[in-house]
């Protein structure tokens, strides 16, 4: 689904590149953790694969065709779902507003129906009065399942979490990687992880590491 073809990037210079001739592939259906020391570029790949920045050198692919070609909006807008550490909902609305707006925004197959939005925060655990009040209301764990029911309710089959349990205690951790895990196996989507936790990276089907300007696949499925 998703492929990288000699990505190279770097902020000043390119001898201190981050990371140089990363050739990588991610399927639908599979989860990857994308795992290296703090600063090493991970997050600077992310951004890569999901359309929020250009390469120094080499191309993102989608389903064989260069983002920059589709056109990064588009891409972002349709084919990308981000899971952002710090959940990323608007703060004014209720859970079930939150999703209404990004299946509205996204053009997804579902949008305009609000049962399907409720399903969705039902099945991850969110009582009728969670899914209506603020959601600066509910705990992180419980904002974090929303960011994650948005990227059911919306069809992007690429679905990139930067550090989404950073903010969580251990059973909600362990919570929110079984649902991205689910959204992998499940809807067959495609789900990459930049995490530092050992356990989350544990749980993914592939472990890949960044070190030394280069990736490495550490544990294939
Ligand atoms: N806009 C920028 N301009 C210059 N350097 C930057 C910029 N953004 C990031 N960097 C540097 O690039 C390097 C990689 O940053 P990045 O956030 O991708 O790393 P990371 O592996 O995700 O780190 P962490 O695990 O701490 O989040 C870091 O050394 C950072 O200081």
């Amino acid at each position: 689904m998703l492929e990288t073809k000699k990505l190279g990037y770097w902020y000043g210079h390119e001898d201190d590149a981050l990371f140089k001739n990363v050739t990588l592939s991610f399927d639908a259906g599979m989860s990857y953790a994308i795992v290296g020391q703090s600063g090493s570029g991970k997050t600077t790949f992310l951004a890569l694969i999901s359309g929020l920045d250009i390469p120094k050198a080499g191309v993102v692919e989608f389903n064989g065709q260069d983002i920059s070609t589709v056109g990064l909006t588009k891409y972002r807008r349709h084919d990308v779902a981000i899971v952002f550490q710090s959940y990323n909902l608007f703060n004014y609305m209720s859970a079930l507003e939150n999703l209404m707006v990004a299946m509205a925004i996204t053009g997804a197959q579902h949008k305009g129906d609000k049962e399907f939005a409720r399903q969705v925060l039902a099945k991850l655990g969110l009582t009728d009065e969670q899914m209506v009040k603020n959601v600066q209301k509910l705990s992180g764990g419980q904002q974090q399942r929303v960011a994650i029911a948005r990227t059911m309710c919306c069809d992007a089959p690429l679905v990139v979490a930067d550090e989404p349990t950073g903010n969580l205690d251990e059973r909600n951790t362990v919570e929110v990687i079984d649902l991205l895990q689910q959204i992998a196996h499940e809807q067959h989507k495609c789900v990459i992880i930049v995490t530092h936790e050992v356990e989350v990276a544990a749980r993914c089907d592939v472990t890949i590491r960044l070190a030394e300007r280069t990736f490495r696949v550490e544990q294939p499925a």
